[in-house]
């Protein structure tokens, strides 16, 4: 549940099924790109998130707060635990789905704050897909799956081609996520 008055998805959605090649649970879900700075193990002060195929079209991440996150001091900032929702939540879709898929819109109810040293554990979770739209939501809690809840999300994913990337960020970004031997393992259903 949401403070937010809207309906959840707004639209209405067919049921988001897994994929059939899609990891089953207790998958650990590696880097989608090195230099990503959700999940990239090249960014130094990047998050890090780790993630795991979970039931029912779940998957659970974790990232440690460490000093690098701050906004507040001892706080992490707002805009880095969105940031961390963005990166989870588009795992979700990524692995789950195996579509390329965008974020169009992110919504954040931050609920407590989140003490540096401490680890955020996200599980999110497919609510619907309604043509290209993808729409999926997340709770995170403090420093156990049981924990208290510190922040609830929702998404809209958006369905794109590969040369979604090709044209905003030029040929060589789709070559660098080739290289990187993870886009390239994947048979997309889409322009691969
Ligand atoms: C990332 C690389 C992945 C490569 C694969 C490797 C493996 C990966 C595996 C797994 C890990 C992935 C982890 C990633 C995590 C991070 C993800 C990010 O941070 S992504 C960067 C931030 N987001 C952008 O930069 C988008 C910028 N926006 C756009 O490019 C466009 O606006 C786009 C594509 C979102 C939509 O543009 P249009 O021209 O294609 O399509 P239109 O018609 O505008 O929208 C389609 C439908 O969506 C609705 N829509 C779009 N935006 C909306 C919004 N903000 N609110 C409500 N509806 C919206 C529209 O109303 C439309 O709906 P109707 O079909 O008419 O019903």
């Amino acid at each position: 549940m949401t403070k937010s008055a809207q309906p959840w998805p707004p639209v209405e959605t067919e049921p988001a099924v897994p994929h059939p090649q899609a990891p089953p649970a207790g998958t650990k879900l590696g880097m989608h790109y090195e230099h990503c700075f959700g999940c990239g193990d090249q960014q130094d002060a990047g998050l890090r998130l780790r993630s795991t195929v979970g039931d029912g079209g779940t998957v659970h991440s974790q990232f440690l707060v460490t000093e690098a996150h701050q906004g507040a001091p001892g706080l992490a900032h707002g805009g880095l635990l969105a940031c961390a929702f963005d990166e989870a939540l588009g795992a979700t879709v990524g692995h789950l789905l195996r579509r390329p898929a965008v974020t169009g819109k992110l919504e954040t109810d931050f609920v407590q704050p989140v003490p540096v040293g401490s680890t955020l554990f996200i599980c999110a979770k497919l609510d619907g897909v309604a043509g290209r739209k993808i729409y999926v939501s997340a709770d995170g809690r403090l420093d156990a799956e049981d924990g208290p809840i510190a922040l609830r999300a929702r998404g809209l994913f958006v369905q794109v081609g590969f040369e979604h990337f090709a044209k905003h960020a030029g040929e060589e970004s789709v070559e660098r996520l080739k290289a990187s031997g993870r886009a390239a393992e994947r048979d997309w259903d889409i322009n691969p």
